[in-house]
């Protein structure tokens, strides 16, 4: 069994260890770092302040190509998703963060050939009807992606299940995917549920952010990992920073990673950015996030998609050839 040792101090991870070993306490495995890597890149005095911390065996779906998991996926939505992403050897999920359809439209229709999972933020789009919706799905068929709508739900379950299923944008009706944060408990997931699945619908739940200062750490997302694996049937994965299930434990939880930039590492908002291949190999997510980088101002959309798609594919590649 291969072990990660996952440092938290206050939820921010400080050091991965990718070899395998077992450690009986913290000072054993400070000393294993000092042995490997010739020093310890924090001040022993420092250990004693880490507020918790954790041992967790790592997942074997690292390792499996998406085609391996979706053979045994008992998700319906998951288990299209995966195959979808091997099929079209893409894991790059675009968010589309514009306010005019005729914009989304157009970098929908670019950046289609080179996605697995269009993300949108519905509510920000100032001309908003059903036109867009169905314009939406006939692209999603053309270039063969499903579509996210990133509603962050966060209300009591039968709110959420209003606002999911009701209102002008009536979200279930055309979204694969959608997602919730944990914060209401696990309400909000049976009311998602209620109406997403029967239409066979899946769910993520926020169990990290990409921003800086985000509360959703440690206990929270141990909590939020927790409900999901008590909801396989609908909760299909997270968004994370990193892997969230572990070998032991069995079932298979798609992580989707924004937080995504080959150029920049912030964006003065709290926004904090990380490469293809620190998402993929080093932190074990399947899908990578991308908004700004592909289609901000002076950018070709249709080159930034294509050298994302690569580089999230090489990454790809190299973890599970590991
Ligand atoms: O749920 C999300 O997708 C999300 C969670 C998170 O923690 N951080 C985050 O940036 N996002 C979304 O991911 C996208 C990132 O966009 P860029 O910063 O432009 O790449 C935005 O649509 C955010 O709403």
């Amino acid at each position: 069994m291969t072990f990660s040792a996952v440092f938290v101090n206050g939820g921010r991870v400080l050091v991965e260890l990718p070899w395998q070993k077992t450690f009986s306490k913290p000072g054993g495995m400070a000393q294993m770092i000092e042995e490997k890597d010739g020093h310890f890149p924090y001040p022993f005095s420092r250990w004693t302040a880490f507020r918790s911390f954790s041992l967790t065996t790592m997942s074997s779906n690292l390792r499996k190509t998406y085609t391996e998991r979706a053979a045994v996926h008992p998700n319906p939505c998951a288990r299209t998703f995966l195959e979808l992403m091997e099929r079209k050897r893409s894991n790059l999920s675009v968010a589309v963060d514009v306010t005019s359809k005729t914009e989304l439209l157009e970098i929908a229709g670019k950046v289609g050939p080179y996605i697995c999972l269009l993300k949108t933020h519905i509510d920000i789009v100032n001309d908003f009807d059903q036109d867009l919706v169905d314009q939406l799905k006939a692209l999603s068929k053309k270039h063969d992606f499903m579509i996210f709508e990133d509603r962050k739900f966060a209300d009591i379950g039968n709110t959420v299940k209003l606002q999911y299923g009701f209102g002008i944008y009536r979200i279930a009706s055309w979204a694969d995917i959608t997602n919730c944060h944990s914060v209401p408990g696990e309400g909000i997931i049976s009311g998602l549920k209620e109406i997403g699945l029967p239409l066979n619908r899946g769910l993520l739940l926020l169990a990290e952010m990409s921003s800086a200062g985000s509360l959703a750490t440690g206990a929270y997302t141990a909590a939020t990992v927790a409900m999901a694996r008590r909801h396989q049937d609908f909760v299909i994965g997270f968004i994370a920073m990193r892997r969230m299930d572990a070998e032991d434990e069995g079932g298979d939880f798609i992580v989707m990673t924004p937080g995504v930039s080959l150029d920049v590492a912030g964006d003065g908002l709290g926004q904090q950015y990380r490469t293809p291949r620190e998402v993929v190999v080093e932190s074990g997510g399947d899908v990578v996030i991308v908004g700004r980088g592909i289609y901000g101002k002076g950018k070709n959309v249709e080159e930034q998609a294509k050298r994302y798609r690569d580089a999230g594919w090489e990454a790809y590649l190299e973890r599970v050839r590991r």
